[in-house]
């Protein structure tokens, strides 16, 4: 299965922020950041729901300017629209667009193709049993639960190569085995060097899945794992 398609050296910054201040316009939402994240590295956001999350994940892809202060991605400013990033980042932020008249097996055979994966028909095919959608392989995206439908755009952002991959709350609407079997999959990325961010605020997911965890709020500070997880469990966010 591919998982980097030029793997990064163990330690490697990959994402680098410092004093980043995010938002609208002007206003910030949240504290500013300072974080590095490398490879082989999982940073876990947490915060209460509107803390600033998923605006700091779309400003570390460049989908949002800083208000203020800097973030590097790959060494970079982060542009959606370059070459080099597209190829190192796969994202799934929780937008779910499908092709209405694709089948859940043509989703990630288009993925594979369109990344050149080597071997696309087993890659899809490990994707599809990992992900408990082989009954499901000629299903169209509206015939599937929002939990199937969930699991489908996991599977596809895995289809790819990557150095680095940023979820936004990967753990919504999936059952408990499936959210037991993801944690243990983004550990294993890291596990393979690449760099995982995500947004989460699954206490259990984020003990496992997380090397550092970044608590998103009025103060945005940078905890240990088992800081953080208390941050969650007892409501201290
Ligand atoms: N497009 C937008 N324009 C203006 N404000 C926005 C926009 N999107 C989000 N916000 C505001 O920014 C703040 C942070 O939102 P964000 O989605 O980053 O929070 P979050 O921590 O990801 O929340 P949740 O846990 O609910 O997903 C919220 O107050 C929200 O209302």
């Amino acid at each position: 299965m591919p998982r980097t398609r030029a793997p990064a050296a163990r330690g490697q910054v990959l994402v680098a922020a410092r004093d980043l201040s995010v938002g609208y316009g002007e206003h910030a939402v949240c504290g500013p950041a300072t974080f590095v994240l490398r490879a082989g590295e999982a940073l876990a956001l947490v915060g209460v729901n509107g803390a600033g999350k998923s605006t700091l994940l779309r400003t570390c892809l460049g989908l949002l300017p800083p208000v203020d202060g800097e973030v590097r991605l790959l060494g970079r400013i982060p542009d959606p629209r370059s070459g080099r990033q597209r190829r190192a980042v796969a994202r799934e932020l929780g937008e779910e667009s499908f092709f209405p008249a694709l089948t859940v097996a043509e989703h990630l055979a288009l993925v594979c193709f369109g990344h050149a994966v080597p071997d696309p028909e087993r890659t899809a095919r490990q994707l599809l049993e990992e992900f408990d959608l082989i009954d499901l392989a000629d299903a169209l995206p509206e015939e599937m639960s929002s939990g199937q439908r969930r699991r489908l755009a996991l599977a596809a952002v895995l289809a790819r190569p990557r150095r680095i991959l940023v979820l936004d709350e990967p753990e919504q609407r999936l059952d408990h085995v499936t959210r037991r079997a993801l944690a243990q999959r983004l550990v294993a990325e890291r596990e393979t060097g690449v760099a995982v961010l995500i947004a989460c605020h699954d206490a259990e997911f984020v003990r496992t899945v997380a090397t550092s965890v970044l608590l998103v709020g009025a103060d945005t500070n940078l905890l240990d794992v088992s800081a953080g997880v208390r941050a969650i469990t007892e409501g201290r966010l």
